[in-house]
């Protein structure tokens, strides 16, 4: 296997399985993005999760908001709490995002990230909710931030992937079942950006 640099200067590292992700630069204009940046922020009923972890309660280090169609998600089977109602704006995404998927989506995650010390940590979506193979569509709005992808059995098999403004990045295949991805901290100081990842749970 070639040697691969983890951090591209822009766009993505070469190599990465064509089966895995789809990526749209610019299925939102800057000044569509722009405005749904601010109004996200603003506007969603942002939570901040605390989850345990050896024993200790460790703060999750960005924010979250979950919209769901409550008739289709049984949430207390999934130890949720009960979704959001969609907003205008979450309905008018993710109709133009399922024309494109060619799936329908019931709900929808928001992660706020405020500055470069929010993160999501290593992890794959493989949740029974969502199947083994899952898609996923993750729309991005504001900083961009490197999207890193690593194998579960060879941890240096690694790729990444610089998910732009008003981006959507298609998640499909064996992503969530052999490989884990995250947004890592950024020592340099970078603005906040938003997050959408459309699902179907059952
Ligand atoms: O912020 C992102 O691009 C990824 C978020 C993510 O992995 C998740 O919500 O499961
Ligand atoms: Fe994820």
């Amino acid at each position: 296997m070639e040697q691969l640099s983890f951090f591209p200067e822009r766009g993505q590292t070469p190599g990465l399985p064509e089966d895995l992700l789809d990526y749209l630069p610019a299925l939102f204009s800057p000044d569509q993005s722009e405005l749904l940046l601010r109004k996200f922020i603003r506007e969603s009923p942002w939570e901040q999760k605390v989850v345990k972890m050896y024993d200790k309660e460790v703060v999750t280090p960005r924010l979250t908001a979950w919209y769901a169609d409550p008739e289709t998600v049984d949430y207390t089977a999934l130890n949720k709490t009960a979704p959001n109602p969609w907003t205008s704006e979450l309905l008018m995404i993710r109709e133009k995002v399922e024309s494109i998927a060619g799936i329908q989506f019931n709900s929808v995650l928001l992660n706020y990230y405020r500055d470069g010390n929010d993160s999501v940590a290593w992890h794959s979506d493989g949740e029974k909710a969502l199947g083994t193979h899952p898609t996923i569509a993750s729309l991005s709005f504001g900083q961009v931030r490197n999207f890193d992808i690593r194998n579960k059995d060879d941890h240096s098999l690694k790729y990444s992937v610089k998910l732009e403004n008003g981006s959507l990045l298609i998640m499909k295949g064996n992503l969530q079942a052999l490989w884990e991805h995250r947004i890592a901290k950024s020592v340099k100081p970078v603005k906040e950006r938003i997050n959408l990842t459309f699902r179907v749970v059952s």
